[in-house]
This record gives structure tokens, sequence and C-alpha cells, in this order.
């Protein structure tokens, strides 16, 4: 294997990233199963970024440096390629976009990025404001569980754009159930202390093949009436992945499957997370609303915001941005280092594990001023050079695919929900944070739709 950087091997002499103290036989394999956001995230906080912790016997380094962040998903990515993190998604997703590395991932992407593109996404927004619309005629004057509509609106959003198929109110719930248990036991099976193969019938396995095996009999049944009528398709997403690029050779139908459930499951539940938590600033700050209509209304009217809309909408973009920030739905990421390597002048050795703490960057109070509060204003005019250190998508080439898509839904969600209602909380109580599969609310958040005069 070439690994990238050809900086030689550091000198042995440089010492080991030093240890977390404490932590017992298991190591620290409690306090990240429970707060697996902001124990690291305290820990680089006290320690100068870059920290060892111990899960039972496996040893890995936390960074939650800007700087670092940029030499592992950027300058010497060959060195940190993923593994162990994301090859656990294969269990679901098979070689999907999100498990791979290498000359199978070059080639996958390659084939799914035009579709990708932020000018091709015009569909997407039209789907998004169709679908809030659905959401409000339910919307009967009582509170709503934000989180709940959420993930109503993301299925449905994802379901309409990549299959061109509505899900219906129970094949929906069902669905969501689905994608999050399987997202949730894979967590689990993450950061366990034994991994057993799949075909071992432990508790987190079954489950874990069960959901997959109800996603793919979900999608699998659309995929197939899609290869029997190839010259039939609709204009989406799905029809672009069957057809690829004109140079690119057509893909199995086990490689089309893992690819669907891959954008399914990866452009469910971070949408879903983030349109929640919009949804909580929303009633939390009523001023963000009102600036939000202020700024649409003399670009948009009554309607709805397209692609090439989003420029002349940067309050908008800094409401999502800064939310993202504060609540980044994705907040670790991991890569296993290939050859022993110098990281901030420690030596990492082979082998190891590098979790990227994306929420320690995102609330560090060495690169944000007052970091815990919600101010979009952060990221307008002079400001806009704070997204240097802000990366909810990652950086690098496995940066997400749908990172203009995530960022149009929810600049259409957001507008929808301002042009209609007034969002208020029913409890006043402060909501925490739960890592979970993403970064969500410890307890459910209800909200009252006023509707606007
Ligand atoms: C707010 C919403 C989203 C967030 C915060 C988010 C975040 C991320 C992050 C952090 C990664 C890098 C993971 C890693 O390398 O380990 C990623 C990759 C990916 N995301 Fe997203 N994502 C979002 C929405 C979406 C959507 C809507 C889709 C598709 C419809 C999508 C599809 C993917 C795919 C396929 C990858 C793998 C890319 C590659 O390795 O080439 N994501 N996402």
């Amino acid at each position: 294997m070439t690994v990238a950087g050809s900086k030689p091997a550091p000198p042995v002499t440089l010492p080991d990233v030093p240890a977390l103290p404490g932590g017992g036989l298991l190591g620290h394999l409690r306090a990240m199963a429970a707060a697996p956001h902001s124990f690291p995230a305290a820990a680089l906080q006290a320690h100068g970024g870059i920290i060892g912790i111990r899960i039972g016997p496996r040893r890995v380094v936390a960074i939650g440096r800007p700087d670092l962040a940029r030499e592992v998903l950027v300058t010497r990515a060959d060195r940190y390629p993923r593994g162990r993190i994301n090859r656990n998604l294969g269990a679901v997703i098979g070689d999907g976009l999100l498990a791979t590395e290498g000359d199978l991932w070059r080639a996958r992407r390659r084939r799914m990025q035009p579709s990708f593109r932020a000018d091709r996404l015009g569909a997407l927004a039209a789907t998004t404001d169709a679908v809030m619309g659905d959401a409000f005629a339910t919307w009967q004057g009582g509170p709503i569980d934000a989180g709940e509509e959420a993930a109503r609106i993301a299925i449905r959003v994802i379901g309409g754009v990549l299959l061109s198929r509505r899900i219906e109110e129970g094949e929906g719930s069902a669905f969501v159930a689905a994608v999050q248990d399987c997202l949730a036991q894979l967590m689990r099976r993450n950061w366990s202390l034994i991994r057993w193969p799949l075909w071992v019938p432990v508790p987190v396995n079954r489950a874990v093949n069960a959901t997959r095996r109800t996603l793919e009999a979900f999608l699998g049944e659309e995929l197939d009436r899609r290869l029997a009528a190839p010259d039939a398709q609709p204009d989406d997403l799905l029809a672009a992945l069957i057809r690829g690029r004109p140079d690119d050779p057509p893909l199995p139908r086990q490689a089309l499957l893992n690819e669907l459930k891959t954008l399914f499951a990866a452009g469910f539940e971070t949408t879903a997370t983030a349109l929640t938590w919009l949804m909580y600033i929303l009633a939390h700050h009523p001023g963000v609303a009102d600036a939000l209509r202020d700024e649409a209304l003399p670009v948009l009217g009554d309607r709805a915001p397209m692609p090439a809309d989003l420029p002349r909408l940067p309050y908008a973009a800094a409401v999502v941005e800064e939310a993202m920030r504060l609540f980044p739905p994705v907040y670790n990421m991991g890569r296993d280092c290939a050859a022993d390597d110098d990281l901030g002048g420690f030596r990492i050795r082979a082998g190891t594990t590098v979790v990227v703490s994306i929420f320690a960057i995102h609330r560090s109070p060495d690169l944000w001023e007052a970091p815990e509060q919600f101010r979009p204003d952060r990221f307008l005019g002079a400001g806009a050079a704070a997204r240097r250190n802000l990366l909810p998508y990652a950086w690098g080439r496995h940066q997400c695919i749908g990172n203009h898509f995530a960022d149009l839904e929810l600049v259409v969600a957001l507008l929808a929900l301002v042009r209609r209602y007034r969002l208020d909380l029913v409890e006043e109580a402060p909501v925490g944070l739960r890592g979970r599969t993403t970064l969500a609310p410890d307890r459910p958040i209800l909200l009252r739709p006023v509707p606007l005069a």
C-alpha cells in the first residue's frame, strides 16, 4: 500500500500521545458510551486538543484541533483511511460510499457526484416545499414533537428525491424506526469490546441483520421495478445512479442496493436531526424567525427558494451553519492510521483509531467567542472567515456528498416554516444533548405551531 505524504517514518523518540488518566479495566468505555460527544470534547479542551482514550484494551487518539483535523482528513488523508468505524457501517450498507476507500470508493464517488451538484437540486427544493405543505396540513393546533415531525419530513424528502416515491404515513414510521434502530445498533457495535462476526447470533447482530433485511426488502423492491423497465425511469437520484456517467460500467444489483441504502441512511437521520434543532432554535429565538422573514420576502415573495436563490439568502445560510456548529449532527468521525506518523509532535502508531471530534472543534472557546451561544451573525460579513473552523460535513475527499442537498433542504424547510408559523416552546425547561447516532436532544421537544395571520 502506498502511503501519502511520503513523509519519512517519525523518529522513535517522539512521545506517545498523553493518555487520559483513569478508567480502570474497561478504560473509558462507559464514559464514552454515555456521552460520546461531550466526554472526548471535555478531555480535549483540558489537554490541548489531542489525547489518548482507552476503550478496553484498545487505544484511541481523539483530536479536537482544526489544524490536526486538517492533517488527518485532508493533507495526509492517505495515511488516515477510513477504518474500523466506517467498516462497521458496512454490516448494513455493504460496499456503499460511506464504508469504502481506495479505487472502489473513487469510482463510486465519481459516478454519483454529478447528481449532487448544487445546480442539479431544483427537484429537491420543490419536493421539500411540497413535503412541508403536507406536514402543515396535519398540524391541527395541538403541540407537535419536533423530532418526530422532522423525521417524517426528512424521510419523505429523501423518498421523493431518490425514488420519486411518496412514503405513506404507516410505511414512513416503520421505515424511520428501522433506519434509526439500525444506526443505533451499529453505534453500539462500534464501541463494544468484542465485535462478533455478523453470523454470530448475539443480540446486537440479530438487530443489525433484521434491520438490514427491512431496508433491503423496501429498497430492493423499488430497485427491481426500475431494473425491469430501464426505459421508463423517472428523473430522480436512483435513475442517475443506475445510469452513471456515459463511460461508467453498469453497476451490479447488489452494488446499486448498497448505494441506495447508503443514501437513505446517510441522508435521512442527519437532516432530520438538523431540522429538529432548527425548529427548536426558531422557538427559542423568535427574533431569528423575524430576521429570516425580512431577508426572504424581497428575494422570494411567497415562493419557495430554488438553488439559485441561496446566494441572496446569506442570513438563512448563516442560521443553518450556526445550528450545525452548535449541534453538529455528525459529532465524531473515525479514521485508522495506516503507517506510523507524527501528529502535532506526537507519535501515532499504525493501526491506531483516530477520532476527530467535530463537537470539540465546534465548541472550543479558543476558536469561537461565546461558543455555547447561538449567534448566526458570526458567519456574516467579516465574520465569514470563521467558516474555516466549521466542519459539519467533514473536510477532504470524504466530505459529505450531500452537503449542498442538506443545506438546500434545510433552508427550504426553514423558510416554509417561518412563512406560515410561529413556533412556541411548550416547556421552557432547558434541552440537553444526547450523543446517539447523531447529536439528538435528550428529551422530546414539544412545540406549538401558531399560524401567522
Ligand atoms: C445535515 C445533514 C448532513 C450531515 C451533517 C452530514 C455529514 C456527513 C459527514 C460528516 C460525512 C463524512 C463521514 C466520514 O467520512 O466518516 C458525510 C459523508 C457522506 N454523506 Fe453526509 N451529511 C448530511 C447529509 C447527507 C445527505 C442529505 C446525503 C445524501 C442524500 C448524504 C450522504 C453522504 C454520503 C454518501 C457520504 C460519504 C461520502 C464519501 O465518503 O465520499 N449526507 N456526511
